[in-house]
């Protein structure tokens, strides 16, 4: 099963660069920058478009979509549900970041709406996982309070409930489809200190979700092993947290194909 695993996800890296997919991205003002730049250097083509009046016609035109409410409002919610619904209705997958959902009544509510749409992949931190599912972890804002481990029962809960693969990231990361499971190793503690970068990480999902052929358990972890190499080889180079951003970006546009595979501990 593992080797299998791997196979699929290198074939679905070395894909990315010769398929180019168009990846809409609706996601928070801080993430936008990070996650244009981070979609190119894995080889795919982001476009940032939010407004209610033609998020649904993109959507339709796009490969994938990302949907992510770290800075949402109620005008991006609209193109929010606009695109979802043209995502699903045009059967184009889409990746739900609910970035700290649980911390306002208001997000809730953005997040239980968003949830009726099925997202075809859930991406968070441990503690959003964990709030998902409707446990209460140590999250308080858009920073993870509680470990991957700690997250893993709740992502199974949510992947069977919803019918959808969650992808929990972390120290090291844990994806499960509500049968196969996966844990990927590798990154720098260097990562949570730059922000956005799992903004990055869900769009990055979103373009593997779009190349997969169906596969979204491959297409979740293919994204993961991604940033997991590109982490570890970023903080050979970096020395603190500024150059290690530059060095992630350069580790990403220049990575081999096979090298993210070896990231995957077990599935
Ligand atoms: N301590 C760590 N060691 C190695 N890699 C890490 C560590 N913490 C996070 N990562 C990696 O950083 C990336 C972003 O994950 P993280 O869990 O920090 O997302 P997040 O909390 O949603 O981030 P943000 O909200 O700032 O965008 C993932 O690829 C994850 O594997
Ligand atoms: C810092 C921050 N605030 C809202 S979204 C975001 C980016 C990391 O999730
Ligand atoms: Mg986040």
């Amino acid at each position: 099963m593992t080797n299998q695993t791997r196979d699929n996800v290198s074939a679905l890296v070395s894909r990315m660069r010769d398929r180019k997919p168009l990846v809409h991205c609706i996601t928070n003002y801080v993430a936008m920058n990070i996650s244009a730049n981070v979609l190119l250097a894995i080889g795919a083509s982001p476009a940032m478009i939010h407004a209610p009046e033609e998020a649904g016609e993109f959507a339709s035109i796009a490969d994938a979509l990302l949907v992510n409410i770290g800075t949402v409002s109620p005008h991006w919610f609209n193109g929010m549900s606009v695109a979802a619904k043209a995502a699903n209705a045009a059967g184009k997958p889409w990746v739900f970041d609910p970035v700290a959902h649980f911390a306002t009544a208001y997000r809730r509510e953005a997040t239980a709406q968003l949830m009726t749409l099925a997202p075809t992949i859930i991406r968070g931190n441990a503690s959003e996982i964990i709030a998902l599912a409707g446990a209460s972890g140590g999250g308080r804002g858009v920073d993870s309070g509680d470990s991957v481990e700690q997250a893993k029962e709740a992502a199974r809960t949510l992947a069977r409930r919803y019918c959808t693969v969650i992808s929990v990231s972390g120290e090291h990361d844990f994806v499960t489809d509500g049968k196969r499971e996966a844990i990927i190793i590798g990154g720098s503690a260097w990562m949570p200190s730059v922000t956005a970068l799992g903004c990055s990480l869900s769009a990055t999902t979103a373009a593997f979700a779009a190349i997969a052929e169906k596969n979204f358990f491959c297409a979740a972890i293919a994204a993961l092993a991604c940033f997991a190499e590109a982490g570890e080889k970023a903080a050979e180079r970096a020395e603190g947290a500024g150059t290690f951003a530059i060095a992630f970006l350069d580790a990403l546009s220049t990575l081999d194909s096979s090298a993210p595979a070896q990231r995957i501990a077990s599935s």
